[in-house]
């Protein structure tokens, strides 16, 4: 350990040095961040930066150090910079501490005493710079950035900037019969499919298109249309389709799309389209992660497909883009060929990705009011045959705002939908009309309940469509084949159980804490071990528990290639044969996953084989994104926190196909929640 090592520990120690002496010796200051870390205000990560930061570029002052940890910070809550004015002006809304007696001065008290020139200390250092460069910092007009998020930023910008404007006009006439093929307009119910009619024109006029809607508004059915639509053109015109591919952020949004679209691309046999063969074989039935698509180089940042390997494709559309951050959008991006088109399809009231950057949410900013200039209006009608209504019209409407399409209405909950209207009311930050839902006894589908939780685990809500986990365990040995049975049989009773399992997931908030993930699945364990559902492994003397049993359902959390796991994917442990068809094979324990070739194969993996999955009858709301379940119930923490918002909530109703229940015993906990709304700082697009 290095000197300076020594005195930032000795000066993390009571008694601290207060605010005015931090901020006038950088020694004083790091044993302040070092102390913060402690104290869990700030990550050891945050002050270990400004720590190095010192080391690299003396000179600095602690001003800077300060700003070199917040930005740090600032990025950990998912934020791409620090705005200096701002955070000047609200310190407490950067880091919730809360503070005991003896505790170090807070962050604020520091932040309140910068002066106004704070952007000044940071333009005199060497490790910012003004732009490109290469300074582990960057700052422009008073927002601080890390250098990777400004690269990024910029590299997002630019590349979407130019795939804003069509490369060749295209002319609406040589759409319309197409797009009247595939959305007739004299159809019973044409109009509630307009908005997927306006999406699919604006996906053919630019090569860039984000297409946004809540649940079931039609995003795969319309992103299937789109892709049918500029394959008819380029077999027209070129004689040969565009070579696509489609994508998602994670392994389970790519199977969830792969089983839905085989249905959708099937749907267009009913539909006279020219081409028609040929244009069904050039929509690819497969769904790749991103990770896969560009190649994703194990232990490191780096991709296969980049500026200098760009991927040998004509376009790219990806689904479940609200979880996409920007590390990756900035990497898709760069491994696209100029030419290419790229289609963003998510709901932008969804939870953003962990990681930093909302950058769905961030592009479809003005996306409800549409911002459409009258000449785009005039070719969406020329091009649709409808008219756009005329509130969303703008003459000032921005370039991109002409690439964003929303859809508007839920062909899955529609207004007489309980989960609908649940998810309206939350989505509007209404959480007195959220709460009337939940109590109307015309939407039974919808529920809230104070009490009970280990009821709800286990049976659910006693209603059709509302039940637990003694569903799925039921099943197991009521449907277990013989032994001896063939591979087929148990592949056939392994999806079976998976099936009866994604009907009931219980969501929840937190990692820690009594309602934290951490705590609820051992407790469950528990619960169900004392009602017989499971059996659980003796412990013995001295030797580590084992966490496995029959019944186990796992959640992947990290991608494992050699076993074609990713990150989200769930499986179950069973006792089957350790050989298929013979009756004297020993039985042993394998996780079951399924196997995502949308025939219900699975996937058989030895325990011991999996080194990165937690038990999961309790999971994370942020993991539970694109995935959905029959039955969902999230459990609410009993005390506000920040961690809970609107985007939250939503994300948890829409995740219900049937069923939604809340479990929470404070109704200011859940007004509290349906109010905030998170806000990730950003300049993407912001002008
Ligand atoms: N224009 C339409 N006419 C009739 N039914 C439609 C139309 N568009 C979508 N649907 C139906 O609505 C349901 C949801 O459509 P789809 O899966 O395309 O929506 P999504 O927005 O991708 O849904 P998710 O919320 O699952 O991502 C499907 O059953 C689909 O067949």
């Amino acid at each position: 350990m290095s000197h300076t090592d020594d005195a930032t520990l000795r000066l993390a120690r009571a008694p601290y040095p207060s605010a005015d002496q931090a901020l006038t010796d950088n020694a004083a200051l790091l044993g302040l961040l070092f102390a913060w870390a402690e104290y869990g205000w700030i990550r050891d990560l945050d002050a270990a930066l400004a720590h190095r930061l010192a080391q690299l570029a003396p000179e600095a002052e602690p001003a800077g150090l300060l700003a070199a940890m917040l930005v740090s910070h600032q990025a950990g809550q998912g934020h791409l910079l620090l705005d200096l004015e701002r955070a000047r002006r609200a310190p407490e809304s950067l880091l919730a501490v809360s503070r005991d007696d003896g505790a170090p001065p807070p962050p604020e008290a520091l932040i309140r005493r910068l002066p106004a020139g704070w952007a000044d200390a940071l333009r005199r250092w060497s490790a910012v710079g003004e732009g490109p460069g290469n300074t582990p910092l960057v700052l422009e007009d008073d927002h601080l950035y890390l250098r990777r998020y400004w690269r990024h930023e910029q590299q997002v910008s630019r590349g979407i900037a130019a795939r804003l404007t069509p490369a060749e006009a295209v002319e609406p006439a040589g759409l319309r019969p197409v797009l009247d093929v595939l959305f007739p307009p004299d159809r019973a119910g044409a109009e509630r499919a307009g908005s997927q009619k306006l999406a699919c024109a604006l996906g053919a006029r630019a090569p860039f298109t984000v297409i946004t809607g809540g649940p079931g508004t039609g995003k795969t059915t319309t992103v299937i249309r789109l892709l049918a639509l500029l394959q008819v053109q380029a077999i027209s015109e070129r004689g040969a389709p565009l070579a696509v591919r489609l994508a998602a952020p994670t392994g389970k949004a790519a199977a969830r799309l792969s089983e839905s679209i085989s249905g959708q691309i099937q749907a267009l046999d009913a539909l006279a389209l020219p081409h028609a063969v040929q244009v069904q074989a050039a929509i690819p039935h497969e769904v790749a992660t991103l990770h896969r698509l560009l190649g994703a180089r194990p232990g490191t940042r780096h991709f296969h497909h980049h500026r200098r390997n760009p991927l040998a494709l004509d376009m790219v559309a990806v689904d479940e883009a609200s979880m996409v951050d920007i590390d990756m959008m900035a990497a898709l991006l760069d491994a696209l060929p100029p030419h290419a088109r790229l289609v963003l399809l998510g709901d932008k009231d969804q939870l953003a990705s962990v990681e930093a950057g909302a950058v769905l949410g961030s592009l479809c900013a003005r996306a409800e009011a549409g911002h459409y200039q009258p000449a785009i209006s005039r070719w969406l009608a020329a091009a649709t045959g409808m008219a756009l209504p005329a509130a969303l019209e703008d003459s000032h409407g921005r370039p991109l705002d002409q690439a964003v399409a929303m859809l508007r209405h839920s062909f899955r909950f529609d207004d007489a939908s309980g989960i609908g209207r649940l998810a309206r009311a939350v989505n509007a930050g209404d959480s007195a009309r959220a709460l009337a839902v939940l109590d109307d006894d015309a939407y039974p589908e919808v529920q809230q309940q104070t009490q009970g939780l280990m009821t709800l685990a286990l049976d659910g809500t006693g209603r059709p469509g509302g039940c637990g986990y003694r569903h799925y365990l039921g099943g197991i040995s009521a449907e277990r084949p013989a032994a001896g049975a063939a591979k087929a049989d148990w592949d056939r009773w392994a999806a079976g159980v998976l099936k009866a399992h994604a009907q009931f997931q219980l969501l929840t908030p937190l990692r820690t804490g009594p309602y934290g993930v951490d705590a609820l699945n051992p407790r469950i364990e528990q619960a169900l071990a004392r009602a017989g559902l499971i059996a659980r492994p003796a412990r013995a003397a001295g030797a580590q528990p084992n966490p496995w049993y029959e019944g186990r359902p796992v959640l992947v959390t990290g991608n494992d290639y050699s076993l074609k796991l990713m990150n989200g994917d769930i499986g179950i442990a069973l006792a089957v044969p350790a050989e298929f068809n013979r009756e004297d094979a020993a039985i042993i324990l394998r996780v079951a996953f399924p196997a995502g070739d949308g025939q219900g194969g699975i996937r058989w993996v030895l325990p011991s084989r999996l080194q990165q999955v937690e038990t999961v009858y309790a999971m994370t709301v942020h993991k539970s994104q694109g995935s959905e379940f029959v039955h969902t119930a999230l459990v609410m923490p009993d005390a506000p926190s920040p961690i809970l918002t609107r985007e939250l909530v939503y994300t948890a109703v829409t995740r219900a196909r049937q069923t939604f229940t809340l479990l929470s015993a404070s109704t200011p906990v859940v007004e509290g929640a349906v109010r905030r709304r998170i806000a990730r700082q950003s300049r993407l697009f912001t002008s």
